[in-house]
């Protein structure tokens, strides 16, 4: 069960100024194991924060977290002013997991129309769902498939549909879980280009988890990850900086053998 407390008030005059989202002691435990211990973190609005760390370290607990979907976590965790969770933040989060989430028996188009029509129902709304539609097939470089069987599509073209429905809905946080895996280096540098066009353009805040280090030098921000704890969270320019390194990559390798070499000093005075 999610067992957030609220932390401060939501007044609902939150300012452009405050996090989209705030962690504090956000611990959440899967199974026999404590996946997240006690995290403190923000993200800012407007930008882009990668999430990066090895596999395993728990980035998709974390961002399941925020979206109120992971079970068992504790602490504070604000999401857009609101507890994670909230009934009111489902139409103001987008969320891409890694398993695309697509029907196969229904075009790109028509899956695209499914999910727009549950946004924005009614006779009314029908051009804006077919400009919205249209809009998104162009934005993830599907137009020249949008009516192609989902179910015929490659594994990167099926996770662009799933980004294309997160798309829909232009919300306030995208979180996106890993969502350039498997891309070719055009397709994912156009998509980190339509990334930054959300961030810049429409005021977005989106979360990224990745595990490829270069894309960590397109973030804004960075939360590095590692066994369930954040290394780091700062610029990559500052964690270059910090640690000497000439690469995010040099980077989070320095940190991880700071944090190796802290745990076995903590060992051997104990
Ligand atoms: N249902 C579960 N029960 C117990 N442990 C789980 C469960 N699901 C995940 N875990 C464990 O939680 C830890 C974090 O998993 P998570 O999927 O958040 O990692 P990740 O950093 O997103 O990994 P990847 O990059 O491979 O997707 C892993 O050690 C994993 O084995």
């Amino acid at each position: 069960m999610m067992n957030y407390s609220s932390g401060p008030p939501d007044t609902g005059t939150q300012t452009t100024e405050s996090p989209a989202v705030r962690a504090e002691g956000l611990t959440v435990v899967r199974g026999p194991r404590t996946v997240l211990r006690g995290l403190d973190f923000t993200v800012p609005r407007g930008q882009i924060t990668g999430l990066l760390g090895p596999s395993g370290c728990g980035k998709s607990t974390l961002m399941r977290s925020i979206v109120g979907t992971q079970a068992k976590a504790t602490g504070t965790l604000g999401v857009l002013g609101r507890p994670a969770g909230h009934p009111t933040l489902r139409t103001r989060i987008g969320y891409v997991t890694q398993a695309p989430s697509v029907y196969d028996d229904l075009t790109v188009r028509q899956n695209l129309d499914y999910f727009a029509v549950i946004l924005a129902p009614g006779h009314a709304a029908a051009d804006r769902r077919h400009s919205d539609v249209t809009r998104v097939i162009e934005d993830v470089d599907l137009t020249s498939h949008a009516d192609a069987l989902a179910g015929n599509l490659s594994g990167g073209q099926r996770s662009r549909v799933s980004l294309g429905v997160a798309l829909l809905g232009t919300p306030e946080l995208l979180v996106l879980d890993e969502p350039t895996v498997g891309l070719d280096p055009v397709l994912r540098r156009d998509l980190w280009n339509l990334f930054h066009d959300i961030a810049t353009q429409r005021g977005a805040t989106l979360l990224i988890s990745s595990h490829v280090m270069d894309e960590a030098e397109r973030c804004h921000r960075l939360l590095l990850m590692r066994e369930g704890e954040i290394l780091a969270d700062d610029t990559p320019d500052a964690l270059r900086t910090r640690t000497g390194a000439e690469t995010v990559e040099a980077a989070f390798l320095h940190l991880v053998d700071e944090a190796v070499a802290a745990g076995h000093k903590k060992e051997t005075t104990r």
